[in-house]
């Protein structure tokens, strides 16, 4: 539990910046999406404007630190259009934000931490690969690159040992104004937030161990908790389309919807991330937190606000209601070597990191059900895996068949083919479309299904933000909205826990399937014993 070392080395915690003024506490764990391991390091950032602060790079793990910053605190929702705002290179320079003067009004360290070991400038070289201009693109983009690369370091170290993190200690009060005053976890003025990247545990108890030992030193308003798929664009809008939009609203429950299908596939394998990923598996890489998460707010009732408190109140309640998944509702699979064009792809035991006898699956498919009036019967079927056949990550309503209809005769003999599917594509290629049939334009009476699309690079010249953009903004500011709760953590975990140690228990071996294919057989008659047939497989898509 490398994470807890973080939290329980006092001398890491209290490390962190001081300047005059008001006190503040915030740190945030961060994965850099594609940087090559060890750089995927979660971040602990301090990091607010007229403040003194400073980032942590680590691995596994939960860290307090301290942001202090100059007597006023920027209102919320200020900082974020601050930040969004900046209309011009002069204004981005007027404000200063990598000024490169240690003793402006600016100033903030990255640190990163790890076992590996790693000078600072392999460390810059690292982050300088995927580090862009995305908000000024204009002028001095690698001016500012070279100011933010200075402010990045690396400390190498186990993540059990006090004495490295003594070390890193020494190392961060360096980049201080002045010493810690303070030996708690939360500073006295001002606030403090941590942020925890998962995994939260692999189950239920080691879930609530981690949650307690966080407890130990913060309180639950303290606790930011990423899905980085919650910070994602089209899941934000999932809530805007359902309450927004007269005509979804009263769509949504079991009197029209048929199925649903949450589906994440990635067209590559774990490329050297066998050592995190094999201990974890894909159900709880991404289907207790990410899927779990989408289905979640699709599926919750209407909030009472947008606040936080009302919209996590309402997420744990559908959890609370959904069934414990069962073993006979769960196909798992592990990818196979498999030659096409004459390139080998590997398997999954052919990465290094991996143990050649790993019974890890790669893939799986589950059928869960909320018991609530609501959704009572209709099959939530959820599809996660690596090395298949395309990169997506999408949500499949699928509407139930017209009664009586009239046109049942022009559908053909598969009326599944012709209800209506409402596609919310979270990435690639953002769209959310409405399968409809249509009349083909003639004399005849032929139908077709034709989609009404809603594509954002057609509809909106902006670039959409990182996950990761917003999700951080909003720890700094203080919301909380889309970050998990403990009682979430605990609801989710309990609905995966029981299944995940009978697989383990009964060593359950994966289903083979070829790397780039659309995974293995199961996953296919699993749907069909509920009715469903998974919408990705369309050629029309
Ligand atoms: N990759 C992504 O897109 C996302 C990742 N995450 C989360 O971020 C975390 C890290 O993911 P990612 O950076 O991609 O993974 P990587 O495998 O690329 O990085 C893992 C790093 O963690 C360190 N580490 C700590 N404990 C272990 C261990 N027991 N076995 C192997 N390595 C260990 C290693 O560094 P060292 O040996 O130097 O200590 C290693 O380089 C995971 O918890 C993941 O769930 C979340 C969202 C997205
Ligand atoms: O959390 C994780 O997510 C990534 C996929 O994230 P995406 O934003 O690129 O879709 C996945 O590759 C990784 O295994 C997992 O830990």
């Amino acid at each position: 539990m490398a994470a807890f070392s973080a939290t329980h080395c006092r001398s890491y915690s209290y490390s962190a910046s001081i300047t005059r003024g008001k006190k503040h506490r915030f740190a945030f764990s961060y994965s850099f999406p594609r940087l090559p391991a060890p750089a995927k390091a979660k971040a602990f950032l301090q990091s607010l404007r007229n403040s003194h602060q400073t980032a942590v790079l680590m691995q596994h793990g939960v860290v307090a630190t301290k942001v202090t910053h100059e007597a006023n605190e920027i209102p919320k929702d200020k900082l974020k259009n601050e930040l969004l705002s900046f209309t011009s290179t002069k204004e981005w320079d007027e404000r200063a934000w990598f000024d490169g003067n240690e003793n402006e009004s600016t100033h903030f360290t990255i640190y990163g931490y790890a076992r590996s070991k790693m000078t600072d400038a392999e460390l810059r070289t690292m982050v300088s690969k995927t580090l862009t201009c995305r908000i000024d693109k204009r002028e001095n983009c690698n001016e500012k690159m070279d100011q933010f690369l200075k402010r990045c370091f690396y400390h190498s170290g186990q993540y059990d040992s006090e004495e490295n993190f003594s070390q890193l200690d020494k190392k961060l009060r360096k980049h201080e104004a002045v010493k810690c005053a303070s030996l708690s976890a939360s500073s006295g003025n001002g606030w403090t937030r941590v942020i925890v990247e998962k995994p939260f545990g692999r189950d239920s108890e080691s879930s609530a161990m981690l949650t307690k030992a966080l407890k130990q030193y913060l309180e639950e308003d303290q606790i930011f908790r990423i899905d980085h798929y919650l910070g994602k664009e089209l899941v934000e809008n999932l809530s805007v389309l359902r309450f927004a939009n007269l005509i979804f609203e009263p769509l949504w429950s079991r009197r029209y919807i048929r199925n649903v299908q949450l589906i994440f596939s990635e067209d590559f394998g774990t490329e050297g991330r066998g050592g995190y990923f094999d201990n974890y598996g894909i159900i709880r890489d991404i289907m207790q937190n990410h899927l779990l998460q989408i289905l979640a707010l699709f599926a919750m009732e209407t909030p009472v606000s947008l606040d936080a408190e009302d919209i996590r109140n309402e997420k744990v309640k559908v959890l609370r209601s959904m069934r414990p998944l069962r073993l006979e509702d769960v196909v798992v699979g592990q990818y196979k070597s498999h030659s096409r064009g004459g390139v080998t792809y590997p398997s999954y035991t052919d990465d290094k990191t991996v143990p050649k006898d790993s019974l890890t699956p790669t893939f799986a498919a589950a059928a869960l059900f909320i018991d609530n009036a609501r959704w009572d019967g209709v099959p939530f079927l959820m599809k996660a895996g690596k090395a298949l056949h395309s990169r997506r990550a999408e949500i499949r309503v699928q509407f139930r068949h017209v009664p009586g209809n009239l046109y049942n005769r022009n559908f053909g003999p598969d009326l599944d083919c012709a209800t209506n599917e409402l596609v919310i594509r979270v990435q690639p290629g953002e769209a959310i479309f409405l399968k409809i049939n249509n009349k083909v334009p003639g004399l005849g009476m032929r139908l077709d299904r034709s989609n009404l699309n809603l594509h954002y690079a057609a509809r909106y010249s902006k670039e959409i933000p990182d996950a990761y953009e917003r999700l951080l903004l909003d720890a700094i500011e203080g919301e909380r909205r889309l970050f998990i709760r403990s009682d979430e953590l605990d609801a989710a975990w309990a609905l995966f826990t029981p299944v995940l140690a009978e697989l383990e228990e009964k060593k359950i071996i994966p289903e083979s399937y070829p790397y780039g294919s659309r995974g293995p057989v199961g996953a296919h008659y699993l749907a069909a014993r509920h009715n469903v047939r998974w919408g990705d497989l369309d050629m029309e898509q």
